[in-house]
């Protein structure tokens, strides 16, 4: 697939940009990345609140990151999808594995600026849905700003699938996961069809593992250059 094909997989109903591709990757890819997720050392995993995590390619930081080397089994990957131009020419060396029980999610929130401004998501293992926020706005508007009011739309995200966002929807936009152990699908999701999916359809949800590919544009070469500019 090159990135002219991406094209093909915009969803049209989301603003800039968002592109879904449905399987991805095969049935015996997805049980090959979770079985090296699940080989890695038990230090490699942190325990968050609601889900566990681990990181791979070295800790972003806004000095540079100081870069480690990322396992065959991650690199290819991240070659495979910078190969679509989700980086603009240039390939992901970071990595987050995210591992989410049913009932487990991640809070809103926004990637941040020590990424290229694209974040793309395989997921394994299972289905979620992704919520999408408006920002807090500045104004002081009469409505208090709560999480479900600031709530715009949802993709659904099938196992095997890639997401990318850019633009906006990675700029703008905040992104978070419910706790919930069942999803009822709504034309709030954006992607239903190019998913497979009907409203009304009720999915239960087991242990998603997500991979989390992103492009850090500032590396450090050396721990010798830490505290200079
Ligand atoms: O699991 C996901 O798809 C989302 C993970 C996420 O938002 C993050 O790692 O920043
Ligand atoms: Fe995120």
């Amino acid at each position: 697939m090159s990135h002219e094909d991406l094209k093909q997989f915009v969803v049209s109903d989301a603003p800039p940009t968002a592109y879904y591709i449905p399987d991805f990757i095969s049935e015996d890819e997805e049980s090959y990345l979770l079985q090296q997720v699940y080989k890695s050392p038990k230090t490699k995993w942190t325990q968050l609140s609601g889900r566990r995590l681990q990181n791979w390619g070295g800790l972003p930081h806004p000095k540079g990151m100081l870069a480690e080397k990322i396992p065959g089994w991650l690199h290819m990957y991240c070659e495979k999808i910078s190969s679509l131009g989700a980086f603009s020419g240039k390939t992901a060396n970071h990595v987050l594995v995210n591992e989410y029980n049913p009932g487990e999610g991640i809070m809103p929130h926004e990637d941040g600026p020590l990424y290229h401004p694209t974040v793309t998501t395989i997921s394994l293992g299972s289905h979620t849905l992704l919520n999408f926020y408006s920002p807090i706005s500045s104004l002081e508007g009469d409505a208090p700003q709560t999480e479900e009011n600031r709530y715009l739309f949802s993709l659904l995200v099938k196992p095997r699938s890639l997401l990318i966002l850019q633009d906006e929807m990675y700029q703008r936009l905040l992104h978070g996961i419910q706790g919930y152990e069942q999803d009822t699908l709504t034309d709030k999701v954006v992607n239903l069809s190019a998913a497979g999916a009907l409203p009304g359809d009720t999915l239960t949800r087991g242990t998603r593992v997500s991979l989390t590919i992103r492009h850090v544009p500032k590396v450090m070469k050396t721990k010798l250059m830490l505290g200079r500019k």
